[in-house]
């Protein structure tokens, strides 16, 4: 019996491919098991907006098909609901399907939702919005901030690196107070990560070992290099501790998991949540522990807690009275 209560929602202006082409297989491959209500964002409509309506209406699978805005912004209407979302990547940097460890090519897509295994993760809230994957304040924000369509079109994941390049030339530090439940860090930094789930080319997110999205915590990686040099070895070096699934070592790199964070930064900085400009510091992020439930096609094993922050410059941490936020 043909599954029924799927609604595909598919952005058409997607990533670098011909998305007829992208759509014809997506149906094809899918069409023989399930019913699908496929709906088109437009440059109005956003797939939360779409997601919203066809939960209302009795849907009771989510597929999304577009780049990371699309994936973020239908898993965000998701957050906090039991309905399962499929990721179909269509975009250029595919980070969303990266962080979650999800195939990135169309038919692997496909097959992971036709398998029908679904797996809960965390969600989060920053500043009262949904947050799957990460918050980016400093240089992750001002890359996104330039890395503009039309590079993104003429140069894929390239205008990324391009991007993150010229923001690295005019590195800029400020002081950054972190509070979560249990201590207030204060630290000069040039970038903070808060993240819930990261894709391994997120370098500023990869402070732990491994960015976790299952154990209830946020991973907070500070980046504080004290100059442009310092930058780009603390970069290459995070690449690499990503790469090998190692926590980091250097002095200019901390880290820490909390369940809820507050970051604030003197001057504000901008702040970037699941690849969008968002506005300015201060955050407020909060996981939503099980917040998310996602077509997988294999358990992921998680990690043990740590942190590490000794080494980043003007540290202090004070212990608070009492375990908490003032509300
Ligand atoms: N039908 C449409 N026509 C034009 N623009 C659209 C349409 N549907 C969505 N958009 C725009 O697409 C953007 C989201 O794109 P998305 O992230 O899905 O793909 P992408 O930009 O190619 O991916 P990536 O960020 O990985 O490069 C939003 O800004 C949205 O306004």
């Amino acid at each position: 019996m043909k599954r029924t209560g799927t609604c595909l929602i598919f952005n058409p202006s997607a990533g670098q491919s011909d998305p007829k082409q992208d759509l014809a297989t997506i149906r094809a491959l899918l069409e023989p098991s399930m019913d699908l209500d496929i709906r088109f964002t437009t440059e109005e409509l956003d797939a939360d907006v779409i997601a919203k309506e066809a939960i209302a209406q009795g849907a009771t699978s989510i597929i999304a098909s577009g780049g990371d805005g699309t994936l973020s912004a239908a898993a965000g209407a998701l957050v906090g609901t039991d309905i399962p979302l499929g990721i179909i990547s269509r975009g250029t940097a595919n980070a969303f399907a990266a962080a979650l460890e999800l195939p990135d090519t169309i038919e692997a897509a496909c097959e992971t939702i036709l398998g029908g295994v679904t797996r809960v993760v965390d969600a989060a809230r920053c500043n009262d919005r949904p947050m799957v994957l990460l918050a980016g304040i400093g240089f992750e924000a001002e890359t996104v901030d330039r890395a503009d369509r039309r590079a993104k079109n003429r140069f894929g994941v390239l205008a990324y690196v391009m991007a993150g390049i010229q923001q690295l030339r005019e590195l800029e530090s400020f002081e950054a107070e972190i509070e979560t439940e249990d201590k207030v860090i204060k630290t000069t930094a040039a970038a903070v990560t808060v993240a819930n789930a990261a894709p391994p080319t997120s370098v500023l997110a990869q402070g732990p070992a491994g960015v976790v999205f299952d154990d209830g915590l946020l991973d907070v990686t500070v980046v504080a290099p004290s100059t442009r040099a310092g930058a780009i070895a603390a970069s290459y070096h995070l690449l690499q501790t990503a790469l090998n699934e190692s926590a980091t070592e250097r002095e200019d790199v901390g880290y820490l998991r909390a369940k809820r964070v507050i970051i604030r930064t003197d001057p504000p900085q901008k702040v970037v949540l699941d690849g969008e400009i968002i506005g300015f510091t201060p955050i407020d992020v909060e996981c939503v522990p099980r917040g998310l439930t996602i077509f997988v096609p294999k358990e992921v094993a998680s990690s043990d807690v740590v942190e590490k922050l000794e080494g980043l410059p003007d540290l202090t941490i004070e212990s608070k009275p009492v375990n908490g936020f003032d509300e």
